[in-house]
């Protein structure tokens, strides 16, 4: 047993050593205090609209209990990180591609599969998801609210989206959500993306009142990436099982996302720091050890 664990530490150590790291890959979680925001669908939008400007995006649902990603993007996946686990698949017989050459894992059935792993487990999780470096962004959809499973790919990720509504109880479960990540982890950068807006002010001022509140009560400063406006385009686009960037690239809420995500990259270039694949597993497993989630 702990010859086969060191064996695998030494691949995985070469899978690093190895990894094209000369590419850049940014590990985003994407999360919301309150269920029913937008979650999946921006982040399907947003994606999409990633790889419309030529990157390579990967996105793996978290959102275990309401895993809904690959019925918005219309594809069937047969294999979870549940089955990668317990039958030792390699990831990439996990990944599906969906539409525009979008890359999508499903997190499975249950988080606790993934969370009560024992030492060898999480050196073979750890060393297939190394081998994601070719990824330019890595999109984990969280579950609505906080467990402590999900807080811990949360807290390992690059930087956070969080969504909300403007809707008084969205915004308050968004900032509930924003203070407990914050009192986590202070450094972690937060974006802010206010959906179903039903006009222009209404995004403003919701993001404006959410950035007062977070620089006044936690001296954070959050970024108002975009607001996007209330449009049938998304519903339908679920309905039919078919992105509403894809089904609509102009419907108002199309161009939206498509501006958010001109803005973000070129955010992400003016940043000076590196994100490496490398970055988010030293962090990841440094918080499963620390909160116990490891069976040793
Ligand atoms: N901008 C929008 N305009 C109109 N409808 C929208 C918009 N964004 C999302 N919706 C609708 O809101 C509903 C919930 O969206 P979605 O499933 O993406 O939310 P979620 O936050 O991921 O939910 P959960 O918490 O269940 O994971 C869907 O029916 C979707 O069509």
């Amino acid at each position: 047993m702990n010859d086969q664990a060191a064996d695998l530490r030494v691949k995985m150590k070469r899978a690093l050593d190895n990894s094209e790291e000369k590419i850049e890959t940014k590990v985003v979680a994407v999360a919301s205090g309150k269920g029913g925001v937008g979650k999946s669908s921006f982040t399907i939008n947003f994606a999409l609209g990633l790889q419309n400007h030529g990157k390579k995006v990967l996105i793996i649902d978290l959102d275990i209990g309401m895993a809904n990603v690959d019925i918005l993007l219309g594809i069937t996946s047969s294999y979870s990180i549940v089955d990668m686990l317990q039958d030792t698949l390699p990831i990439e017989e996990i990944i599906v591609e969906g539409p525009l050459g979008l890359s999508f894992v499903s997190g499975g059935s249950g988080l606790t599969e993934i969370f009560s792993m024992d030492q060898l487990k999480l050196d073979y999780f750890i060393q297939q998801i190394s081998s994601l470096a070719k990824y330019d962004y890595i999109f984990f959809d969280i579950g609505a609210g906080i467990s402590i499973n999900s807080l811990q790919f949360l807290l390992s990720a690059h930087e956070i989206f969080i969504i909300t509504t403007p809707e008084p109880t969205a915004i308050t479960d968004a900032y509930a959500m924003i203070k407990f990540i914050h009192l986590e982890d202070e450094n972690i950068p937060l974006s802010l993306i206010v959906n179903r807006v039903r006009h222009y002010r209404e995004g403003l001022s919701t993001a404006t009142n959410v950035s007062n509140v977070c620089k006044e009560f936690l001296e954070k400063e959050i970024i108002h990436l975009i607001s996007i406006p209330e449009d049938e385009m998304v519903w339908k686009g679920v309905r039919s099982q078919s992105p509403s960037i894809i089904l609509a690239p102009s419907a108002s809420s199309s161009l939206a996302i498509d501006e958010g995500v001109l803005r973000y990259l070129q955010g992400s270039d003016r940043e000076e720091t590196r994100s490496s694949i490398t970055g988010f597993i030293t962090k990841l497993r440094m918080r499963l050890f620390r909160k116990g989630a490891i069976n040793r």
